[in-house]
């Protein structure tokens, strides 16, 4: 592979930066809030998919980012861009030379009259970059990279719906943008034919560096990337890490770990069959330990509500998303076992007082 141009710039600043972000549409005097403060980061060269129920919020968040939208409120940045002051001119700038798109329809990916090649010069020919030579160079190594070379004379509707997205990705890649917006790149594919274009996203994010982004409602796609963000509701509430770590006998094991997210004033959502299990509601009695915070039922009339056991009988370091089961009843946080160990000294010290 000769492509040399590498997207992603050294930079310890995050690619894309939301925080507290917040969309809110009016329709006939009726208001949604798509986005519900919203906080989500991005590293330079990471490959990151957002997941989401319909109506939770994933294609605003991605037509916002792609700079189609403006938010309501909030902080959204991407590769330096201030998302929500930009102006006319940056904006198309940016459009051009800082970000791709593949969208879900062909239809709004590729010109129908035009061969892929053609579509991936097209978009050359827009921003104006690169010309003659170097420009039919770089439409042939795209082509070669998203392993659709041999149909660069096709125009796409004499190319399969997995092929037509491998074109759509080469044209978004054209004009060598640093981030990589995609917004159900695979939902109209069938499942083979989606992990393969998925496949290339990632084959493409390692071979160009090029931070990437995927909203989708197919939790399939956890098994293509490190980092899986789950969005509910407007917010992003969970993520899965997913890294290979060698053990001990030499053999590859596949990790996944989930997190909740939380936002910079303490806000996290509970994971929904977290919720459900404990039939968490409303409230719930919290306690700070030495290096976790226990979350119990805060249903205070019913019978069987658990409270939180004391230190010694919780388990020991219970990771991120671990479910603590609850165990002997007992006072609901320290300052309340302080107060009840200062009220047993005092009593104490009153049954000496009268035994003299
Ligand atoms: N232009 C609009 N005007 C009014 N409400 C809107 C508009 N766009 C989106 N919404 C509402 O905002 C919420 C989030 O919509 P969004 O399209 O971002 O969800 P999504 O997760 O992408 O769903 P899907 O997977 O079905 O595309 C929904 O309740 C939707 O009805």
């Amino acid at each position: 592979m000769t492509l040399t141009e590498t997207a992603a710039p050294a930079s310890t600043q995050p690619h894309i930066l939301c925080t507290d972000l917040v969309r809110i549409f009016s329709a006939d005097g009726v208001e949604v809030q798509a986005l519900q403060g919203l906080n989500l980061r991005v590293d330079p060269g990471e490959m990151v998919a957002v997941v989401g129920a319909s109506g939770s919020g994933k294609s605003t968040l991605l037509t916002i980012l792609s700079g189609l939208d403006t938010a309501t409120a909030g902080v959204a940045r991407v590769a330096g861009h201030d998302l929500l002051s930009m102006g006319g001119r940056e904006r198309v700038a940016y459009q051009r030379h800082t970000v791709g798109f593949v969208w879900q329809q062909t239809s709004r990916n590729l010109l129908p009259y035009l061969t892929s090649a053609e579509n991936v010069a097209l978009a050359m020919n827009v921003a104006g970059t690169l010309r003659g030579a170097p420009r039919a160079r770089r439409v042939e190594e795209l082509l070669e990279l998203l392993d659709v070379g041999e149909m660069r004379d096709r125009r796409p509707g004499e190319l399969s719906g997995g092929q037509q997205q491998r074109v759509a990705i080469a044209v978004a890649l054209a004009n060598s943008p640093q981030v990589l917006l995609a917004d159900e790149p695979t939902g109209e594919l069938d499942e083979s034919t989606s992990a393969a274009v998925l496949e290339a996203m990632r084959g493409v994010n390692a071979e160009l560096g090029v931070t990437t982004l995927i909203v989708t409602h197919d939790p399939t796609v956890s098994g293509h990337v490190r980092r899986t963000v789950q969005i509910r509701d407007g917010r992003t509430s969970t993520e899965v890490l997913r890294s290979t770590r060698v053990d001990e006998h030499g053999e590859e094991q596949h990790i996944a770990e989930e997190f909740a997210v939380l936002d910079r004033v303490g806000r996290l959502q509970l994971p929904h069959d977290f919720m459900q299990s404990l039939e968490l509601r409303d409230r719930v009695r919290l306690a700070l330990e030495a290096d976790h915070v226990g979350v119990w039922p805060g249903d205070e009339g019913r019978a069987d509500a658990a409270t939180p056991p004391p230190p010694d009988q919780r388990p020991p370091g219970a990771p991120a998303a671990a479910r603590a089961e609850p165990a002997a009843p007992a006072p609901t946080s320290r300052r309340a076992r302080r107060a009840e160990e200062r009220a047993a000294e005092a009593s104490a010290a009153d049954a000496s007082e009268e035994e003299r």
